[in-house]
């Protein structure tokens, strides 16, 4: 459980929710991965009914405040009287909140990294990847386990594209894990994990694997 859905969901915990939600996406926008105001990140603060603080609509992520968050809802409308702002909550909120809740994810990150939009338009049925030692880094083997980040086709209804993601996940098994990453074709990727900052790992070694598979092609 990640410590933003350990007790009530108060002024003070969506406030350090917005401190680390605006640093990290200050982290990805230097990076190049967030151009103009594209990208969200959203963490869970509640599960039941299920809660996420996601970073407001429109905004240079590379310029967020604390207060640039938003409480939404398992179909990512916004809601109020439970605190974060009123601003328009991201158009992609509702992935978020679906990713939350087939996985069980803490956080959830999505950038429009330059590796993950080109590997999805080239290898629109999943980028298959196999001997990568960063394999490890996403919960999978370095040798003799083949590992396909899925990919989904893009589009601008969220539920279309959770319905998209839930055909494809693999479900964490005894003796297996999933894979913490999905790529939309022509638009960005998402990775995901207990608190913001595996999710950020999984994203970062999920997009450099991307590159070798780009490299090596
Ligand atoms: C400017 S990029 C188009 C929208 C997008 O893909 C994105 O990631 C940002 O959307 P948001 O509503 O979260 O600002
Ligand atoms: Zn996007």
């Amino acid at each position: 459980m990640n410590v933003f859905e350990e007790g009530a969901v108060t002024d003070e915990v969506l406030a350090r929710a917005g401190a680390q939600l605006a640093a990290e996406s200050a982290r990805f926008a230097a990076r190049g991965w967030m151009p103009g105001t594209a990208g969200n990140l959203s963490v869970t603060v509640g599960r039941d009914p299920l809660r996420l603080a996601v970073t407001a609509s429109g905004l240079d992520k590379g310029e967020l405040a604390s207060s640039d968050i938003v409480i939404v809802d398992a179909d990512g409308a916004g809601v109020r009287g439970e605190g974060g702002s009123e601003q328009r909550p991201s158009a992609e909120a509702g992935l978020h909140a679906r990713i939350a809740a087939v996985t069980g994810a803490g956080a959830v990150i999505h950038v429009h990294a330059l590796a993950a939009v080109t590997a999805g338009h080239l290898w629109p049925a999943g980028v298959v990847l196999r001997d990568l030692e960063m394999l490890k880094g996403i919960g999978h083997s370095a040798h003799g386990e083949t590992v396909t980040i899925p990919v989904v086709a893009n589009g601008q209804d969220m539920t279309v594209l959770g319905d998209a993601f839930e055909a494809l996940y693999v479900r964490p098994a005894s003796g297996s894990n999933d894979v913490p990453a999905l790529i939309v074709a022509d638009h960005g990727i998402y990775a995901w994990g207990r608190d913001l900052r595996q999710a950020r790992w999984h994203l970062e070694l999920t997009e450099a694997l991307l590159q070798i598979a780009l490299a090596r092609r």
